[in-house]
């Protein structure tokens, strides 16, 4: 990050009520972000929340309906030209040209930039070494495996090392290994002072970001660092074992002061709401005495909570 001192944060993204209507559906609703530079940035969320909407608008690919955005200390509006040379967005479906070999990939977005001669050439061979792509030049985008596009269209999206980069879902197509792989290639970059702001369903990826925001329906329910997010929830997490759980998850989740009751393996993880003063007490009271623990919270929970907000008096 920049700095430690609050008032000298700069900051890569900062948004203040953006919005974005299509026809009569809120897609993006009154959205404000601070961004610091230097960051990883998170957007938990599931299908549909918008996830992918925020991001356009942040890019200056879509026009918002109401509110404001300043990208690199710029406004976005009225720089967005000047603002694309410095910015990197790496979509959905990763928008490689499948016909197009891996090399002829790269040369195609080293122009679109202003690459050329020595330079684009030095750049590309860069990248291939970086992202483990030096045997498949040769080999037609669209042949590759999930691994290898991802790994492509990161390098694609990082030609022109862009001072602020974003990801949409970068790792719903790969395995947990190259997820972890890819997550490393972030972190160098971020170490490298790329300011990273990546959307994703997974709570453990959300769990690798400096900071994110949890969205639901087009609103951001709440965010800050994954700590933070845990330690001010507003549930304590109890595990409850023992058998006929199927009949006890029912009791529970009817009760009022139960936000969840998810099983898991052998338990049950229950979120009780914070206003029950002994909740293992409570849990006792509800379950004939089964046996029960406090648990940590984990994002997963921190989800649940925010999203189940309107239960919570
Ligand atoms: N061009 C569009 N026209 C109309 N509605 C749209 C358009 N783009 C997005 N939406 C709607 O906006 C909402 C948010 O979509 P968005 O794609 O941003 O969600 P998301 O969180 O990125 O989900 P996913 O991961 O499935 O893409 C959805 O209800 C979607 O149908």
């Amino acid at each position: 990050m920049t700095s430690n001192n609050s008032e000298q944060i700069e900051y890569a993204i900062e948004a203040k009520g953006l919005s974005k209507r299509f026809g009569e559906n809120i897609a993006v609703n009154k959205l404000d972000l601070k961004i610091p530079k230097g960051s990883i940035y998170g957007f938990l969320g599931p299908n549909g929340c918008g996830k992918s909407t925020s991001i356009r608008l942040l890019t200056g690919l879509l026009e918002a309906s109401e509110g404001d955005v300043t990208i690199l200390g710029k406004p976005l509006q009225g720089h967005e030209e000047s603002l694309k040379t410095r910015i990197g967005y790496m979509t959905q479906k990763f928008s490689l040209y499948d016909n197009l070999t891996v090399r002829e990939n790269l040369d195609f977005v080293g122009a679109i930039y202003g690459f050329a001669g020595k330079r684009k050439k030095a750049r590309i061979e860069e990248l291939l070494a970086l992202y483990d792509l030096e045997k498949q030049t040769k080999q037609f985008a669209g042949s590759m495996s999930g691994g290898q596009k991802q790994r492509l269209a990161l390098a694609c999206a990082t030609l022109h090392s862009p001072e602020l980069l974003f990801l949409d879902e970068p790792t719903s197509a790969v395995d947990p290994e190259n997820r972890r792989e890819f997550w490393e290639r972030l972190f160098d970059l971020c170490a490298a002072g790329t300011t990273i702001l990546v959307s994703t369903h997974y709570m453990d990826e959300a769990e690798r970001c400096h900071a994110l925001a949890i969205m639901e329906e087009g609103n951001k329910r709440a965010d800050g660092s994954p700590q933070a997010l845990m330690e001010s929830m507003s549930a304590t997490v109890v595990e409850v074992s023992g058998n006929k759980l199927r009949q006890l998850k029912q009791t529970l989740t009817d009760h009022p002061d139960i936000l969840s009751a998810a099983q898991i393996g052998a338990h049950l993880r229950v979120l009780v709401k914070k206003k029950v003063h002994d909740p293992l007490l409570f849990i006792s009271e509800l379950s004939n005495g089964r046996e029960s623990i406090l648990a940590r919270p984990s994002l997963e929970d921190v989800f649940v909570t925010c999203t189940g907000e309107r239960y919570v008096d």
